[in-house]
């Protein structure tokens, strides 16, 4: 790259490196690609702390292009605290993403593979704000980690929330699914990857910071068929199918994706 002149690394420096002396916007929109041999090691990152307590195990509900396992988040019985975070986040609800074939599904790719699902695990920042709302409005207001599903042998795990799909077939429906241990869900290795992001549905407010595991827990084909039967109308319309509902990969501009491990 030719060397800039003083004067041109001056108006570099100020962000006035184009034409109509605006900077230009960075977005921190999610999904990324997560180039691993880019990923930077940070020391000072910790491992994560899960807290979750499965007595506050709520309800699944069907919200048309995907189901919530919602979570009482009334007070903090169940958090996820240190890793990148500063304090604790209360955990409100998880849920997944899938592709129409096993062939994709995943929002985030690592090295530009595609995972045939992601689960996300949503938490809030309960010592700044008061809801799940009022957060997603601050860029640190929110923290998803993101669990790769990868083809394998049934999961136990996840059947135990499967076998509960025939009941929240429709938009809107909801069941009560209490008891449930959202750690038997995670894999064995937390190591992570962690980078600022966005929601990956509207309203995409960039309040997000990822928590992406490094290693994968599996799914089969057939439970993933069960994702794509749920249905995105409500049970008085004409049936449609939630094939789908992950978002493109966006551009990550200046961002820097950290890793809690060499
Ligand atoms: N896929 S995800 O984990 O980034 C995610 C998580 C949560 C919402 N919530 C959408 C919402 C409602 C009010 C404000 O925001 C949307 C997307
Ligand atoms: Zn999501």
């Amino acid at each position: 790259m030719k060397p800039r002149s003083s004067a041109a690394l001056i108006q570099h420096k100020m962000g006035l490196h184009n034409s109509h002396h605006k900077p230009c916007p960075t977005h921190l929109q999610s999904p990324i690609n997560i180039h691993t041999r880019t990923a930077k090691y940070d020391p000072s990152l910790k491992p994560l702390k899960f807290s979750y307590d499965p007595k506050t195990a709520k309800r699944i509900v069907n919200v048309g292009h995907c189901f919530n396992v919602e979570f009482e988040d009334t007070c903090d019985r169940s958090v996820l605290g240190e890793g990148p975070l500063t304090g604790y986040y209360r955990l409100c609800q998880f849920h997944f993403h899938w592709g129409s074939s096993d062939k994709d599904g995943s929002e985030h790719n690592i090295d530009g593979k595609l995972y045939p699902a992601e689960l996300h695990i949503v938490h809030w920042n309960s010592k700044k704000y008061t809801s799940f709302e009022e957060a997603a409005q601050h860029s640190d207001g929110v923290a998803v980690v993101g669990v790769f599903l990868k083809l394998g042998d049934t999961n136990p795990v996840l059947e135990s929330i499967i076998q509960n799909l025939d009941r929240v077939k429709t938009k809107g429906k909801t069941c009560p699914f209490t008891e449930f241990d959202l750690t038997d869900l995670l894999p064995k290795d937390l190591n992570y990857w962690t980078y600022m992001g966005s929601l990956t549905t509207k309203p995409y407010f960039e309040c997000v910071t990822w928590i992406i595991l490094q290693e994968a827990i599996t799914v089969s084909s057939e439970q993933l068929e069960q994702f794509r039967r749920l249905q995105c109308t409500s049970e008085n319309e004409n049936p449609s199918f939630i094939l789908e509902n992950h978002r493109p990969v966006q551009p990550l501009d200046h961002r820097v994706v950290r890793s809690s491990c060499p």
